[in-house]
């Protein structure tokens, strides 16, 4: 069944004016665009189009070309090339030429990711340019200075949930088909401002039955990224472009690969492609098996890149709207909910006690899984020390069963602690009177010095306090040996404690 067109494409608009609330924006637009086509470039030569995504900064640039009759060269600006590129466009002559060619306009999307080194000579070329030139970027503070210093800023907004439903609304009109108000509210708020966003959850909940649209919204809102980052990834033949789509995910690799591994088969459609696409993502499943059997992390980095450079430049893809599936192995949407905030709360608490960064302690939950697995005896000094409940145990160890005995001995070891608590308390309390006596003896002693006292009731005075002493030397022994075998816990508090602090021992 061939596969319907992208409506972000099908329904984006073709004429300025159908652009949706950036009027501001379009008129400094078409104020600087007019400047070059009356013989009289403006001085900054180039714009930079800075707003979030999904605003309208792309179909401007377009919509402008059909309507003053440009011929659109786009380039990307993390390309290595892209100096090259440019340079070959911004000589070229602006006015038609006597074949009739369109004028050429040069847009460079994603300026915030220009590679600094290329930046200065980027600026020199637009000194020179003798054509327009465009780009667009998300961060405006992130396009490299000596180009914002040569460039014009028109500032687009983000856009509300009204200019969104209504948006949504005209395609709906367009395609012949109605929708709950509720569900096109739901996209709205989900979409965050996005209206590409909000087009590809519409067209997403059409193709698979309104009456699921909430299930897939919610999921999407937890995943949102994952969604956005497996279009890119499946949308590019750029391995460097597919490598930048998933950072900023927040999955486990493995997890990850299961998502990728889903959704496959609906990209490609030539066996010897789908076959190369699985040959990557099996090799990224045998670094990932190494990296948990030998602790060795770094070769996460090589199993990303496999499943998501090495799956893009697989072959041919199937063209049109590319549709993400949630992997079918994680199963219910609720299971999966429960995990990751589980996941989360344990996370954070030991971002708290070990005093870490995000990344490294859910590195560090990932030992933590294999401690728990294999070790109960040190699985429960860390549910101490963290402070898990026994969800979150059952959640490390993944079991059940296991987590019960690892709970079991933690409270043995919070039991000790208390009982180790309360001996120090009355260890204090001992040392306490064994200072009292001994004072007494001393005082006792000078005045025995002084021959100021009678013999009879110095002797009576002394032996009390060899007793005294005797009982406080007495009390004070067994906590002592209780302190000697104390259970040894890592400092909480100060410097970053870590997971060696507890194998170590
Ligand atoms: N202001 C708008 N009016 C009408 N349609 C819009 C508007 N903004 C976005 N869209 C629609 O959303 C889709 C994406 O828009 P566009 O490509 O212009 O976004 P962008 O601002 O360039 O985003 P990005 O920064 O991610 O490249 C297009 O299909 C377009 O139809």
């Amino acid at each position: 069944m061939p596969r319907e067109a992208p409506w972000v494409e099908k329904y984006r608009p073709r004429k300025l004016s159908e652009i949706v609330n950036q009027e501001k924006a379009i008129e400094q637009v078409r104020a600087w665009v007019e400047a070059w086509l009356h013989g009289n470039p403006p001085k900054k030569k180039a714009l930079i189009l800075a707003g979030p995504p999904g605003s309208g900064k792309t179909t401007t640039v377009y919509a402008l070309a059909h309507e003053y009759g440009f011929e659109v060269i786009e380039l990307n600006a993390s390309d290595e090339r892209t100096y090259e590129k440019i340079e070959r466009y911004v000589q070229a002559a602006y006015t038609m030429d006597i074949l009739g060619k369109h004028r050429k306009l040069i847009f460079l999307d994603e300026a915030d990711n220009i590679e600094p080194s290329g930046a200065k000579e980027i600026a020199k070329l637009i000194d020179k340019a003798r054509n327009p030139i465009i780009m667009a970027a998300n961060h405006y503070w992130e396009v490299p200075k000596e180009i914002r210093a040569k460039a014009q800023i028109v500032e687009y907004k983000r856009l509300t949930q009204r200019d969104i439903i209504k948006a949504l609304i005209r395609i709906l009109k367009r395609e012949g088909i109605t929708v709950p108000k509720e569900v096109l509210y739901d996209i709205a708020k989900h979409a965050n401002g996005d209206l590409r966003a909000a087009v590809n959850d519409l067209q997403t909940v059409v193709t698979g039955g309104v009456e699921d649209a909430h299930e897939v919204l919610a999921y999407r809102d937890t995943e949102k990224s994952v969604f956005q980052a497996l279009a890119q990834v499946f949308a590019t033949d750029n391995a460097k472009k597919a490598k930048i789509a998933i950072l900023g995910v927040d999955m486990f690799p493995h997890e990850l690969l299961q998502w990728i591994d889903e959704n496959v088969p609906y990209v490609y459609y030539r066996p010897e492609d789908i076959a190369r696409a699985y040959e990557a993502i099996s090799r990224a499943d045998i670094y990932l098996g190494r990296a948990q059997r030998t602790g060795a992390y770094s070769l996460w980095k090589y199993a990303t890149d496999m499943m998501t450079a090495g799956v893009a430049v697989a072959g041919v893809k199937k063209k049109g709207f590319v549709r993400i599936y949630p992997p079918k192995t994680i199963k219910l949407l609720t299971e999966s909910k429960t995990e990751r905030t589980l996941r989360d709360s344990v996370v954070k608490k030991i971002m708290k006690e070990m005093h870490m960064a995000k990344l490294e302690a859910l590195e560090t939950l990932n030992y933590l899984k294999a401690i728990f697995e294999n070790n109960p005896d040190m699985a429960a000094h860390f549910v101490v020390y963290l402070d898990l409940d026994l969800k979150e145990v059952e959640f490390i160890a993944g079991d059940k069963e296991k987590a019960k005995t690892i709970w079991a001995k933690s409270m043995n070891i919070e039991k000790k602690l208390k009982r180790e608590g309360e001996l120090e308390a009355r260890a204090r309390e001992a040392g306490k009177e064994l200072e009292e006596a001994k004072e007494a003896a001393e005082e006792e002693e000078a005045e025995k010095a002084e021959g100021e006292t009678e013999e009879a009731g110095e002797e009576t005075e002394e032996e009390i306090n060899e007793e005294e002493l005797e009982k406080a030397e007495e009390e004070i022994e067994p906590v002592r040996k209780e302190e000697s075998e104390k259970i040894d816990r890592p400092k909480k508090k100060g410097k970053q404690a870590t997971l060696f602090d507890f194998l170590k021992r």
